[in-house]
């Protein structure tokens, strides 16, 4: 599975016009999916690549703090699910009015219709007390835990698998019900399994929940709120906003 060494010449630095294509589709029809799960196992050679995919993140200082629980018993599975249960209440009740008959109406996992959960660890003891890069910035492990999770979840879509991500669960909780030891981080509960469709935006987007905000918004010049003094980079941006 490990790809051979193969150094990148300056002629194919540039992925082709396809393979460039190939990834922005991964990422922009990647989709958070709760509902539309088929019961269909995934063959393991697709899952291993899946797992792959998450293993090449960058990580800081190479430290690879991951892990991953790959998760088919049920018996674990409706014990998350009560987990979430208990969470989701609590979470309900911080929404009045429209808002909350609006967020009881969404589904937000897919915990036991997926045929696959996956636990996404981060290991922060991972390397010995002195990883390169990490000594200002501890939480740098986390973040190379998340970065495996977009992988997995990109590739994933270039495979027709859809993935819902979890976080509406008490972390101790979490961590006990997979036995999970002290230094081990639960950073990711995942669904995965095929679908009937990917949506063509977020659910929570269409369900008007909350709408994507405009880039040209969210760009800042050299300080912060200061505007862009790129001028045709902040043209493109408003542009592409309307
Ligand atoms: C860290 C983290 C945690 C969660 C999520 C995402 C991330 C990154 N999302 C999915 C989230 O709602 C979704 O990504 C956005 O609504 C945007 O939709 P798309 O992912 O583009 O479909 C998510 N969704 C859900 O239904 N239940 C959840 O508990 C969570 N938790």
């Amino acid at each position: 599975m490990e790809q051979e060494f193969n150094p990148v010449t300056a002629s194919d630095a540039c992925f082709s016009e396809s393979e460039r294509h190939g990834l922005y589709r991964a990422i922009y029809e990647r989709r958070d999916v709760r509902s539309q799960f088929l019961p269909d196992s995934i063959p393991a050679d697709v899952l291993a690549r899946l797992l792959q995919a998450a293993h090449h993140a960058p990580s800081v200082g190479f430290m690879q703090p991951w892990d991953f629980m790959v998760i088919e018993g049920d018996e674990v599975r409706a014990s998350i699910l009560a987990l979430f249960e208990q969470e989701n209440q609590k979470a309900a009740e911080c929404f009045e009015g429209e808002r909350n008959d609006l967020y009881r109406s969404l589904k937000l996992q897919g915990i036991v219709e997926s045929p696959l959960n996956l636990c996404i660890t981060c290991d922060r003891s991972r390397g010995g007390p002195h990883v390169l890069g990490r000594n200002s910035i501890v939480e740098t492990d986390l973040f190379s835990t998340c970065l495996a999770v977009q992988n997995l979840w990109l590739a994933a879509r270039a495979e027709g698998v859809g993935v819902g991500w979890v976080s509406i669960l008490d972390q101790a909780q979490l961590s006990d019900a997979l036995n999970l030891p002290d230094h081990v981080y639960p950073v990711a509960y995942l669904c995965l399994g095929y679908v009937s469709e990917f949506l063509d935006q977020p659910e929570l987007e269409a369900k008007g929940w909350r709408s994507r905000l405009p880039l040209s918004e969210l760009v800042h010049g050299d300080s912060w709120g200061q505007p862009l003094e790129n001028g045709p980079l902040d043209a493109l941006l408003r542009d592409q906003s309307r």
